[in-house]
């Protein structure tokens, strides 16, 4: 602000009739464009909510993204919409995970930001009482596996995309809430194989153990799946709907509420060792030589 500041007081000396006063300023800010949104929401009508992941090119989720993310599911909750169907603006990927560059030498103001976003963001999604769909039309690796195993149901274009817990692959440990919702999905024995071994599964082979519920063949089929999932609802009464969603879901909701502090200072440390950071240093290195 204060070099800001300093140039505009040199522009308005230039310009004589200019000063860098409080209206000169916010005349300033609100010219400046606004940043393009992350997430975009589309109501249809029979207000079921199509929320979007936008974030060209691989909808990696940094800190903006969860932020946004968060914010629509509330806005759609006050507003009581009838489902939401999370969906992406890529043709190929669902969400590449957590987006590696919040967390490659990072401040730890933004590190502490980022992580407690992506908690908040994800209890707000696994606890709404609105019915949710996953329409998962690319590949939906680790963070972006997180997102999908967060709604009730899930809808994935195939055969070729991919969907799974990776973590270990890239010798990191995916936290305890991940794996309570691949726990959900799978049940323990499948999510014990799936996770130790950090494995991608294809479409047909999480149909097979139910990672996914149902497989298409393109958007447009996944989104009306996800309108039919939805639609059944209309003839359950809400509160019930609610309350069982509440209870059946308390392992994870619990979990969160009870250790977020503790999981945001484990997250905090592991990140900072320096044989994480060389891994996902390397990591970088290799998606971009992979090209
Ligand atoms: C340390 C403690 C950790 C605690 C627990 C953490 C829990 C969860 C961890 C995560 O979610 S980590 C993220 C894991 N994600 C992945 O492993 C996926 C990596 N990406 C891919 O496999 C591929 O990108 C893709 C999703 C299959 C898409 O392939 P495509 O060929 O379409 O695109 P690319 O050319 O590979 O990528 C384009 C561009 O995006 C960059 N990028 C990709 N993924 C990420 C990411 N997760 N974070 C940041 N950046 C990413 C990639 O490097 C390319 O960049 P440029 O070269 O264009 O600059």
């Amino acid at each position: 602000m204060a070099v800001v500041c300093r140039n505009l007081r040199a522009f308005a000396q230039k310009t004589s009739s200019l000063r860098c006063t409080p209206n000169f300023l916010r005349l300033y800010s609100q010219s400046k464009p606004a940043p393009p949104k992350l997430v975009t929401v589309d109501v249809d009508k029979a207000g079921v909510a199509t929320v979007t992941l936008d974030r060209p090119p691989v909808n990696s989720l940094n800190t903006g993204l969860l932020e946004e993310l968060g914010v629509a599911i509330k806005d759609l909750e006050a507003n009581k919409t009838r489902g939401i169907i999370l969906t992406s603006s890529s043709n190929s990927v669902f969400s590449a995970g957590l987006d590696i560059l919040e967390m490659y030498e990072p401040k730890k103001q933004n590190l502490s930001l980022f992580w407690t976003t992506l908690q908040n963001t994800w209890l707000s999604l696994y606890r709404t009482s609105i019915p949710t769909v996953a329409a998962i039309n690319g590949h939906a690796p680790a963070g972006g596996c997180l997102l999908a195993l967060s709604c009730e149901y899930r809808v994935m274009v195939g055969p070729k995309f991919t969907i799974g817990l990776n973590e270990t692959q890239l010798g990191i440990v995916a936290p305890q809430w991940f794996m309570i919702c691949m726990k959900d999905a799978v049940g323990r024995r499948q999510a014990e194989m799936a996770l130790t071994a950090g494995k991608m599964f294809s479409t047909q082979e999480a149909l097979n153990i139910g990672l996914i519920d149902k497989m298409v063949s393109n958007k447009e089929e996944a989104i009306a799946e996800a309108q039919k999932f939805i639609a059944q609802f209309a003839k359950i009464p809400p509160l019930a709907r609610r309350m069982t969603k509440e209870s059946i879901r308390q392992e994870g909701i619990k979990y969160m509420e009870e250790n977020a502090i503790d999981d945001l200072k484990a997250f905090m440390d592991l990140v900072v060792q320096p044989n994480i950071q060389k891994g996902l240093g390397m990591y970088l290195e290799a998606m971009k030589k992979s090209k």
